[in-house]
């Protein structure tokens, strides 16, 4: 309700239809809320019947002739034998390498692609591709459309993703969700920073370490991972 100095003259309707010159709105916080609700809404109607799935995680940077490209697609590849379909980032590396097992296998290759100052697009081994704007929106994503992570070598925004996965297990802001890193040599170094660092100076509890798993197997990541399922 709007009384004396507040009456804005006109009306709503009137200040709709009206053909503005200004598109300064256009690039105000309130018309990017209703971009983030797009988003929110094209994710969730994209993936809402999935079914059981596993998101994958690892480096964009990951050589195609690496062992841990090849770890990747026989991850992916399981995963897919196992009746999961293999959610990534959709973008090169080990998430082209999870897309590229699942989809030989006959299983349900998933990316969630983020808008990125170069021009990329998904990989082509992507049946379904959803693509964001805002790495928020898709990081709600990957954890509400799967029961799971795996997570390859990988560098910063792997990192991300993983400490996000950790903080909200940790925080029981979701429940049964198992994580599995893959690859002992490499994470070896963090895991070892955990129990020194942050669990020796009381930044972390030793129950934490019970929040992740650690295996070179790709068996043992899938069984590890899907278990609680
Ligand atoms: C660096 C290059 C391309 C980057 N393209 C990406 N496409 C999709 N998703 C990406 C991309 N880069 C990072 N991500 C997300 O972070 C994780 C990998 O980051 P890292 O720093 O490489 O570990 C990954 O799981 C994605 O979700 C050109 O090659």
């Amino acid at each position: 309700m709007r009384r004396r100095g507040q009456v804005q003259s006109g009306t709503t309707d009137q200040r709709l239809l009206d053909t503005q010159d200004s598109t300064d709105w256009l690039h105000g916080d309130p018309w990017r809320v209703m971009r983030i609700q797009s988003e929110f809404v094209e994710g969730f109607g994209a993936l809402a019947e999935l079914g059981p799935a596993i998101s994958v995680f690892g480096s964009a940077r990951t050589a195609i002739d690496s062992p841990e490209y090849e770890a990747g697609v026989r991850i992916g590849r399981t995963l897919a034998e196992a009746g999961f379909a293999v959610i990534t980032g959709g973008g090169p590396g080990a998430m082209e390498a999870a897309n590229r097992g699942a989809l030989e296998a006959g299983g349900l290759s998933v990316g969630l692609g983020i808008e990125l100052p170069f021009e990329q697009g998904l990989n082509r081994y992507v049946d379904m591709g959803v693509n964001f704007r805002y790495f928020f929106v898709r990081k709600t994503m990957f954890v509400k459309y799967a029961q799971g992570f795996v997570v390859l070598p990988g560098g910063f925004g792997t990192l991300d993703e993983l400490f996000e996965a950790l903080t909200l297990v940790q925080t029981k802001k979701v429940t049964r969700f198992p994580i599995v890193l893959f690859g002992t040599a490499y994470w070896g170094g963090l895991v070892d920073w955990v129990r020194g660092t942050l669990i020796a100076e009381g930044k972390a509890s030793r129950a934490d370490l019970e929040l992740f798993h650690v295996t070179d197997d790709v068996d043992e990541a899938v069984a590890l991972v899907t278990k609680e399922v």
